[in-house]
């Protein structure tokens, strides 16, 4: 049976947060090979093997089925996926990698401000030079279509591998469309963004492939990786509160309005114990002062497994149907 294959990135701006990543899950890579080798594995779990590649090569290897799970930045995932609904399922995002894609325009263009001016000028600038503006991109596929949905025809694109911030000052476009998360780069090139140039909001996420071979061995690998990431996630945004109350069903009741769920039964007298949204503990435990608890604690936790795992189950409808 085939084993469960996870690409995570090798180099690049998301290896060291993937890194961390699979440590907060309590899952530890491992690369027995050494540094140059580009297999790993996930320490105790024997069915599962990891592909080192660069974050682009992710997005494609995924498309074609030939890893269950990659890490890669849903830039990637869309440029690189022709169909990305019916070949990918987005697993999770993993709140690091953020980046805006962005159409930019030189600041000295102090009459474009929007898609709707750069249609103005694509068209100008088709009549007056007797060629197309051009457009310097590595993202030509999410350019195409976010172009066109405003109804901009006249440009070409010129391909770009690197430096492309650099094209309108090097003459080789006029304007470009590139990822950026600081800004600092299109500052140093004198470039602004468009006021709707945003095509897309971009992060590191957990995407699983829908055509991989999902045997029964990749599934139970799956299983025992999401838990503990589901077990981490769920950890992460809530609390666990506790409180001695008199009454036990109206304190339920007011930590509900909080989206509290209670954790374990007892009965009336015995400490409550709740698991809140971390936004919630300070409502939380107002609520239960008031309802007559002298104190409330609020501890942080590791993990909470479930008996439902909110991840696996979307991700096995699908490959199970597929
Ligand atoms: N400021 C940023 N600039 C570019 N990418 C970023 C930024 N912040 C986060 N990312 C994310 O990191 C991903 C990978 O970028 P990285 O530079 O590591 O690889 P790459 O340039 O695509 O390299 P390769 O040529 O090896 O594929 C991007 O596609 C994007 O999802
Ligand atoms: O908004 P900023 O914080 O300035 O980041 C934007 C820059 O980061 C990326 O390049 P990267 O450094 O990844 O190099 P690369 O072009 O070789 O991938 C991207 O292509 C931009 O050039
Ligand atoms: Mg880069």
């Amino acid at each position: 049976m085939s084993k469960l294959i996870i690409a995570i990135p090798s180099k690049g701006r998301l290896q060291e947060n993937t890194h961390d990543f699979f440590a907060r899950a309590g899952l530890q890579v491992t690369q027995p090979g050494g540094a140059r080798n580009y297999r790993g594995a996930i320490k105790g779990m024997k069915d599962v093997e990891i592909a080192f590649l660069s974050a682009s090569e992710i997005a494609r290897e995924l498309a074609a089925g030939t890893v269950h799970f990659g890490i890669t930045g849903l830039d990637l995932v869309h440029e690189s996926i022709a169909d990305p609904a019916g070949s990918v399922h987005i697993v999770t995002p993993l709140g690091f990698g953020g980046a805006d894609v962005v159409t930019a325009v030189p600041k000295a263009w102090i009459d474009v401000e929007s898609m709707a001016d750069l249609g103005d000028v694509a068209s100008d600038f088709r009549n007056r030079h007797g060629r197309r503006l051009r457009v310097a991109t590595k993202y030509v596929n999410l350019t195409r279509s976010f172009f066109a949905a405003y109804g901009i025809a006249d440009y070409r694109i010129v391909e770009s591998a690197g430096a492309t911030e650099g094209a309108p000052a090097a003459g080789t476009a006029e304007l470009i469309v590139d990822i950026t998360s600081t800004g600092s780069t299109l500052h140093a090139n004198n470039l602004k963004i468009l006021s709707d140039g945003v095509m897309l909001r971009s992060q590191a996420h957990l995407v699983a492939s829908l055509s991989a071979d999902w045997s029964e061995t990749a599934l139970a690998g799956a299983r025992a990786i999401l838990d503990q990431v589901a077990a981490e996630e769920a950890a992460r945004i809530h609390k666990l509160v506790r409180a001695k109350v008199p009454d036990r069903k109206a304190a339920l009741e007011a930590a509900a309005e909080e989206g509290v769920s209670e954790l374990f039964e007892g009965v009336a007298g015995e400490v409550l114990t709740l698991l809140c949204p971390k936004a919630g503990v300070a409502a939380c435990a107002r609520k239960l002062i008031a309802l007559g608890a002298s104190r409330v604690t609020v501890e942080t936790l590791d993990y909470v497994f479930g008996d439902e795992n909110p991840l696996f189950a979307p991700l096995a409808v699908k490959v199970t149907a597929a």
